[in-house]
């Protein structure tokens, strides 16, 4: 993303759209130049100069024809993850005679899988807005509402390399309750909330669905030189006790942790962190599964030793009767259903 202006706090909070948390871009008005799946891609935009295709220059991002007749292009996207939207980054990255010169974004919430949304009541959550060529634009948003849906519209047409939609997850009670779920899968609304070292990569990629297809989908810290270890503590999905845990070291074969360790707390009581996995070995590039018993914990504190990478974090475990209330109630209130 190119850096035209600080973005604020709002971007350190999970894409909702992003392709690899499960984003679609479903529908547009024209990608006669570029394909508008790019929009979601999760990588820095690229660029290589004067390469051209049979379309024209390659751009990695969406765009549209040169509109010589009334009316706007848009996008369609169906968020991997609904969840209540808190700012929207329209990055136009490498678009620099062609970005559109205004852009807007509408949000709405369809329960189901409905494969037609007209009918459908869009919410304006960003106004018709000036773009500039090649900078990433952040835009607060203050809709309490869940979205599952949001519709990028460019003003006349052009160019955007990305759209980012970042918000909290808000899981639907109905494929939380009465399971054993992941408590700690960004899916379901866990984050990472603290963590020592990001440093080559950020240890919310361990929360993320599937295995990991390379070392850089997975958290990755700095070598650690200081004789200390490094840490993530994870906000839980809902308060639970856990019952299985998979600490994966998949494609780190020569940077995984000699060892880890779990501990809970359970914020809405001491908040004191009670050990729920001793230090125990890990290997390279594998997959480990501990069988647990805990206590209800809200936070869950993965220590590894003395440094290196997670691939994948998985904490499977039951809610308790209070966070499924508490869940549901949440849902509703944000228009779920
Ligand atoms: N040089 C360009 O980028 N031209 C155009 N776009 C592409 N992709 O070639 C255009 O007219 O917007």
């Amino acid at each position: 993303m190119t850096d035209s202006m600080p973005l604020p706090d709002f971007t350190s909070l999970p894409d909702l759209a992003v392709r690899t948390l499960g984003g679609s871009v479903i529908a547009a008005s024209d990608e006669s130049f570029a394909e508008k799946e790019n929009l979601l891609n999760p990588w820095e935009p690229e660029f290589s100069p004067a390469t051209f295709g049979r379309k024209g220059q390659v751009y990695d991002g969406w765009e549209t024809a040169r509109r010589r007749g009334p009316g706007h292009d848009w996008a369609l996207v169906r968020l991997g993850m609904p969840g209540v939207v808190r700012g929207v980054v329209i990055d136009t990255a490498w678009f620099k005679g062609n970005y559109p010169p205004h852009a807007s974004v509408e949000a709405c919430a369809v329960d189901g899988h409905p494969a037609d949304l007209s009918g459908v009541d869009w919410t304006e959550i960003v106004p018709k807005s000036p773009l500039k060529g090649d900078s990433a634009h952040a835009f607060p948003v203050r809709l309490e509402r869940l979205s599952t849906h949001v519709r990028l519209n460019v003003f006349p047409d052009g160019g955007v390399a990305r759209l980012r939609v970042h918000g909290d997850v808000v899981p639907d009670p109905r494929f939380m309750t009465g399971l054993t779920v992941d408590l700690a899968a960004l899916e379901n609304g866990a984050r990472v909330v603290e963590c020592s070292d990001g440093f080559y990569s950020s240890p919310d990629n361990m929360l993320f669905p599937g295995l990991a297809r390379n070392q850089a989908e997975g958290w990755e810290t700095a070598r650690r030189r200081d004789g200390g270890n490094d840490w993530a503590v994870i906000r839980l999905a809902a308060p639970g006790a856990i019952r299985l845990a998979e600490i994966d070291t998949a494609h780190l074969k020569f940077n995984a942790p000699a060892q880890a360790a779990l501990s809970g707390l359970d914020a809405r009581e001491d908040g004191a962190w009670r050990p729920l996995l001793p230090r125990t070995g890990l290997l390279p590039d594998a997959r480990h599964r501990f069988r647990l018993t805990t206590p209800e914990v809200t936070h869950v504190r993965l220590d590894i030793y003395p440094d290196g990478g997670v691939s994948r974090l998985r904490l499977l475990g039951d809610l308790s009767p209070d966070a499924e209330r508490t869940l549901t109630a949440r849902w509703k209130r944000l228009g779920g259903g």
